[in-house]
C-alpha cells in the first residue's frame, strides 16, 4: 500500500464520510451547493466526503479539508453499470483533484467492452486509492485480490442477485470484514445514528451516510409521510354526526 493510500485510510478511519450527492433533476444540483453541503458535513464532524462528477469533487476539494471520494455515474445504453463504469471516468475523477476514485466492483458487463480488471489495473498504475463498490461478499473478495484499497457495500441491494432490504446490509458487512485484510466501509441506506454505531461494532472501517443528510427531498418525505398517517387514521376515526 502507497503511503497517499495509507493516510487517507488512517484519515477516515472510525469516521464518518458524508455522500454529497445531488444528480441533475434533483433540487440541491450544483457544484456550489454540493461544496456547502461537504463544508456543512466538515462543520459537523465528517471524516471524509463521498461526491458525484468532476465539477462537484473539484468544487468540494476546494471549500474543505477533507479527503473526497470521487465517483462518476454515468449511463451507457444497455450495461447496468453506471458507478465510474469505464476508464474515462477515472480520468475525469484525477483531473479533478480526488483523492481516492469508487467504482462499480461488480461482475456485471461494462461498457465500451472494458473490464474490472482494466479498472483496477488503471487505478493501481494512476497510483491514486480506491474503493470497491460490491453487492455481495464474492465481490469484496475478488476486488481484494485486484489489490483495491478498501470495499464498500455500497451496491447492496442495487444488482439484481444481492438481497432487498429496507435497512443497510449488516450482514454482509460483517461477513466481509471478518474475511478480507483490507478495510471494509459501511455503505448504503444508513439513516439512523444507531446503525452507524452497528457498523461500526460489526467491523466497518468507516462508514458513508448519504440520503439521510444530504437529500432534504427525501428527509422531508419520511416526516412527511407521518403527517398523511396521522390524517388519515385521524379521518377514519371521524364519526357521522
Ligand atoms: C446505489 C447507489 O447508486 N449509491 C450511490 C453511490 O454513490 C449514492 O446514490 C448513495 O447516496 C450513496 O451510496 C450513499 O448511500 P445512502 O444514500 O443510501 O446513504
Amino acid at each position: 500500500m502507497g503511503t497517499l493510500t495509507a493516510t487517507i485510510l488512517e484519515r477516515i478511519h472510525g469516521g464518518l464520510i458524508v455522500s454529497c450527492q445531488a444528480l441533475p433533476g434533483e433540487p440541491l444540483h450544483g457544484a456550489d451547493i454540493m461544496a456547502r453541503m461537504a463544508a456543512a458535513a466538515e462543520e459537523g464532524g465528517a471524516v471524509g466526503i463521498r461526491a458525484n462528477g468532476a465539477a462537484d469533487a473539484r468544487a468540494i476539494k476546494q471549500a474543505v479539508a477533507l479527503p473526497v471520494i470521487g465517483i462518476v455515474k454515468r449511463d451507457y445504453p444497455g450495461s447496468e453499470v453506471y458507478i465510474t463504469p469505464t476508464l474515462r471516468e477515472i480520468d475525469e475523477l484525477l483531473e479533478a483533484g480526488a483523492d481516492m476514485i469508487a467504482f462499480d466492483a461488480t461482475r456485471q458487463i461494462r461498457p465500451e467492452h472494458c473490464t474490472l480488471e482494466q479498472i483496477t489495473a488503471y487505478l493501481k498504475q494512476a497510483g491514486v486509492s480506491s474503493m470497491a463498490d460490491i453487492s455481495i461478499l464474492e465481490e469484496a473478495v475478488y476486488a481484494e485480490s485486484l489489490g483495491v484499497s478498501c470495499v464498500s457495500t455500497t451496491l447492496s441491494g442495487y444488482t439484481a442477485y444481492s438481497v432487498k432490504q429496507e435497512g443497510p446490509d449488516l450482514e454482509l458487512l460483517q461477513a466481509a470484514a471478518e474475511r478480507l485484510s483490507i478495510p471494509v466501509i459501511a455503505e448504503g441506506r444508513i439513516s439512523q445514528p444507531a446503525e452507524v454505531e452497528a457498523a461500526l461494532d460489526l467491523g466497518a472501517y468507516a462508514v458513508v451516510v448519504g440520503s439521510a443528510i444530504t437529500r432534504p427531498q427525501l428527509i422531508t418525505e419520511r416526516f412527511a409521510a407521518v403527517t398523511r398517517k396521522v390524517r388519515m387514521r385521524n379521518n377514519g376515526n371521524e364519526r357521522p354526526n
